[in-house]
Formats: C-alpha cells, structure tokens, sequence
C-alpha cells in the first residue's frame, strides 16, 4: 500500500452526465453528491439503463460529467488524467472491473495481459517478481497459475472474469470498482466470485463500489446501497435499513419483485 487510510479520499458534487444533443438528449445520471475512501462498501442497484455504468465510468475517467466535479486528493480527476504521471498516479489507487471479459486481447496469454498494469503502473520489471506477484493473487483469487500460459479463449467465463479481477487487483489499488462483474457468470461460479471479491478487500483493506443488478450480490457484498432509477439516486443509507424499511416506493418495487422472483435462499439473502 502506497498511503494510509486517511489519506484516500474521493469525491463527486453534483456530478451529472448528459447524451446526446437537443431533443434525443438524455440524461444518463442526474447530479449527484456522493464520496468514497478506502473503507467504502457502497452497492449500486437499479434497473438496465438506470445510469449505474455511467456513474462509474465517469469515476474512473471513462466517460467525463456535463457538469459537476469528481476529485481526489482535492485535484479534480480530469486533472489527475491530463498528464502520463497523473493517471499514472490515479490508477495506481482507482481500479476497475467491467464484466466485459472479452477485454483482453486475444494474442496475448493471462501472464502477458496480467503484468501489463504491474509494470506500467508499479514499475515492476524483473520476470521473478512479476512471476511471484501474478502467483500471489492467483492464489487469492482461486486461480490455478498454470493458467496464466493460457489465451483468453483458453478459459471458461469464470475463469476470464477471475483473471480481470487479477489484473486490476494486482495493482493494489486503495479503491476497487466492479461494474457488473458477476452478472455473466452461472450462479454456482457467482457466490464464489463474490466471496473471493470481499475476502481479498477485507484483507487488503481497500474501498469497494460494487454495481450490479442481482440484490442478494450487492447486499452480500456491501454495507451501503444507493438505488438508482432514470439516472437519479432515489434511495441511499446502510444495507439493512434500505432493505428492510425502504422509503422509497421504486425500492420497494425493485425488493417485492426480487423477493416475489426469486428462490428461498435468494429471499433469505434480501430480507
Ligand atoms: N455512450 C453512450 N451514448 C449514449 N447513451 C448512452 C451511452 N452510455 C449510456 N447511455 C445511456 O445512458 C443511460 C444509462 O446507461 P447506463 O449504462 O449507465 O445504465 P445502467 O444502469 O448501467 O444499465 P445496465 O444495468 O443495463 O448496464 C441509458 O439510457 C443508456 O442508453
């Protein structure tokens, strides 16, 4: 770890994201306030097209607001981008994880993909340490190493998903964020990703924003929830208290149709 703690800080004021222009514009993520720092468990639920992506993308520099302000450290995040040192700087505490596993490039084996971020962002050189950091998250993250010789096409859904994750994480970063990381996957393979998931952030003591669509993920995984609909935040506050006495009629929608849906242990898991 690079800092302490108390040192991570993130924030978003009225950050709001626009498409398109005049009559097809639309509004993706109204203003929103939130912060995030290395102790942040925040869920993000909503329907498809609620502006989750949107508002993690704008995090991670992916998409930039219409309006308002995402800064870290007091530096606002285009800034942190602008220079080869500042996202440099930024990626080496802000990772993350899109479900899109088909992100690796094709003529590259996991080592070759996996090591690209610990060289350019770690400055990690020598094969050796390479090799030891690429075992040591492996290990954390239940892969077999001889994967690692392998090509994308060479593994399972899972095993891909697995390997995204590595690749962010073997970073180190003081803030993950997942966007969707287990939607894709068979559920049997899903519990297990999110267990490996929450493990390695309790363990290594780094911030969590976990967007997904499934309830029994985002409540498995985080202690905060925030419910987006239309791209506007209708609902926010801890887990149990957002689950159990939601204030909002969309949230209380989104649980009955989940609780109504789903299977006893699914139930158990929301309620
Ligand atoms: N690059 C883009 N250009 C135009 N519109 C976009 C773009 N990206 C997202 N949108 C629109 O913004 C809105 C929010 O999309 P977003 O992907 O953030 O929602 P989401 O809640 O993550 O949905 P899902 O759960 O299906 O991934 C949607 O109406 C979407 O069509």
């Amino acid at each position: 770890m690079t800092s302490d703690d108390g040192d991570f800080e993130l924030t978003l004021a009225a950050v709001r994201k626009d498409f398109g222009r005049g009559h097809r514009r639309i509004t993706a993520v109204q203003p929103v306030d939130l912060s995030l720092d290395a102790h942040s468990e925040l869920g993000v639920i909503g329907e498809s097209g609620s502006g989750k992506s949107t508002l993690a993308r704008m995090i991670v520099g992916l998409e930039h607001p219409t309006s308002g302000l995402i800064s870290y450290q007091g530096r606002s995040v285009a800034q942190w981008l602008s220079s080869r040192a500042g996202r440099i700087a930024y990626r080496q505490q802000v990772q993350y994880v899109a479900q899109d596993t088909t992100s690796f490039d094709p003529r590259q084996t996991f080592f070759e993909s996996v090591s690209v971020p610990l060289r350019i962002l770690r400055g990690v050189r020598g094969r050796q340490e390479i090799r030891e950091r690429l075992d040591a998250i492996a290990d954390d993250l239940s892969l077999d190493p001889t994967l690692f010789s392998r090509y994308p096409h060479q593994v399972s859904g899972g095993q891909r998903q697995r390997f995204a994750l590595a690749r962010s994480l073997v970073v180190e970063p003081r803030l993950l964020i997942c966007d969707e990381v287990v939607s894709a996957l068979d559920v049997s393979v899903q519990g297990a990703v999110l267990n490996l998931i929450k493990r390695h952030v309790a363990r290594h003591r780094m911030g969590l924003m976990f967007v997904a669509h499934g309830l029994p993920a985002v409540t498995f995984i985080s202690s905060e929830l925030l419910v987006m609909r239309n791209g506007e935040v209708v609902e926010r506050g801890a887990v149990d208290q957002v689950v159990n006495e939601p204030q909002h009629p969309y949230t209380r929608e989104l649980l009955d149709a989940y609780v109504d849906s789903s299977s006893p242990q699914r139930r158990e898991a929301a309620s």
